[in-house]
């Protein structure tokens, strides 16, 4: 399911349907890349349904760059949810994940299908993402046989960075580019629909996509892979804190932002916002009088000398 740059040209015609588990498959089949964009709030999802994102991405991510926390382990179920419904709200079109926060579903597999059920019930989303390896295959497994689909997450695992010491490229010898590898392979076979490679080298991400059957999607892991996500604020530009090396802006509307907010303020202080409003807003002469009378004869008139 590997995808090079040369053949990304032999496009589908672009399908405004619904996308479906069976689209994205498809997608990947015929090596045409599946783009995938986090969306924290209404218009952010909106903004994925109307440029033609295949998966929007609830990302935990949002913990830091939505709510300001220093940590995605910070994150509760119910604050993703209320941000999943907002984003559901928004994009239709695109298939829709949320990540489930750190903690949601370590406490066994009965606890965490009923995480995953507010997810999708109260959410509205379609399927969940979990960070790790085996040790959560039992879950992936239960969750998909209950027909709550579900995207893996392996390589750099912003869940874990405290255990792993920071946030760091995995996979870089041997032994350790073996264990991810070894991991994707069992989470495919546990039901997981796709897999988010993170911070791994390219040659490990492309060998992996090749070797699996389901899609896999890249972050900091390379051009082979079935797919790619960012961070929407990293994307556009908003985000000002940490930036990784894979992350490439696409636009730069958080410097647009600022400065319009720097020439809001000017305009305010020196007057030259806002301009009367005329016409709709505007009292006639004579309305203007009579309130005036309704003031004064109430001993309502104003203190000011
Ligand atoms: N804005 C934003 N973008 C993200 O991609 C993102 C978040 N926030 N928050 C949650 C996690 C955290 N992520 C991170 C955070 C830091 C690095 C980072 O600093 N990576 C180093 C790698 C250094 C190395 O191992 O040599 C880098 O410089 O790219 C990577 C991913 C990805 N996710
Ligand atoms: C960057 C993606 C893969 C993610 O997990 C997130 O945004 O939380
Ligand atoms: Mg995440």
């Amino acid at each position: 399911m590997s995808v090079r740059p040369e053949e990304k040209s032999s496009a589908l015609p672009i399908s405004r349907k619904k996308v479906t588990l069976q689209r994205l498959h498809a997608l990947a089949e015929e090596r045409i890349p599946i783009t995938v964009i986090t969306a924290y709030d209404y218009p952010t999802g909106l903004r994925s349904e109307k440029n033609d994102i295949d998966i929007c991405l609830v990302g935990d991510s949002l913990a830091q760059v939505a709510l300001g926390y220093d940590s995605t382990t910070r994150l509760t179920l119910d604050e993703m949810i209320h941000h999943c419904k907002a984003v559901s709200r928004g994009a239709k079109t695109p298939f829709l994940v949320a990540d489930m926060p750190f903690g949601t579903y370590l406490g066994g597999v009965d606890a965490t299908v009923r995480n995953a059920v507010r997810l999708v019930q109260e959410g509205g989303v379609e399927a969940v993402k979990m960070e790790g390896g085996p040790e959560i295959a039992d879950i992936i497994a239960r969750l998909t046989s209950l027909g709550i689909p579900v995207m893996s997450h392996v390589g750099l695992l912003p869940q874990r960075h405290t255990a792993l010491s920071g946030y760091r490229v995995q996979g870089r010898d041997a032994l350790t580019a073996y264990s991810v590898f070894k991991s994707a392979k069992v989470l495919q076979d546990a039901g997981a629909f796709a897999i988010v490679l993170e911070a791994i080298p390219h040659q490990l991400a492309g060998f992996i996509t090749q070797a699996l059957r389901i899609p896999t999607i890249g972050i900091g892991a390379g051009p082979s892979c079935s797919g790619q996500v960012l961070v929407h604020d990293d994307a556009v530009g908003v985000w000002s804190g940490h930036k990784a090396k894979f992350v490439r802006r696409f636009a730069e509307v958080g410097k647009g932002a600022g400065e319009g907010v720097a020439s809001y303020a000017a305009a305010v202080r020196s007057g030259q916002f806002p301009d009367v409003v005329g016409e709709s807003y505007g009292m006639d002469a004579g309305q203007w009088q009579e309130f005036q009378k309704l003031v004064e004869s109430a001993g309502m008139t104003p203190d000011a000398s």
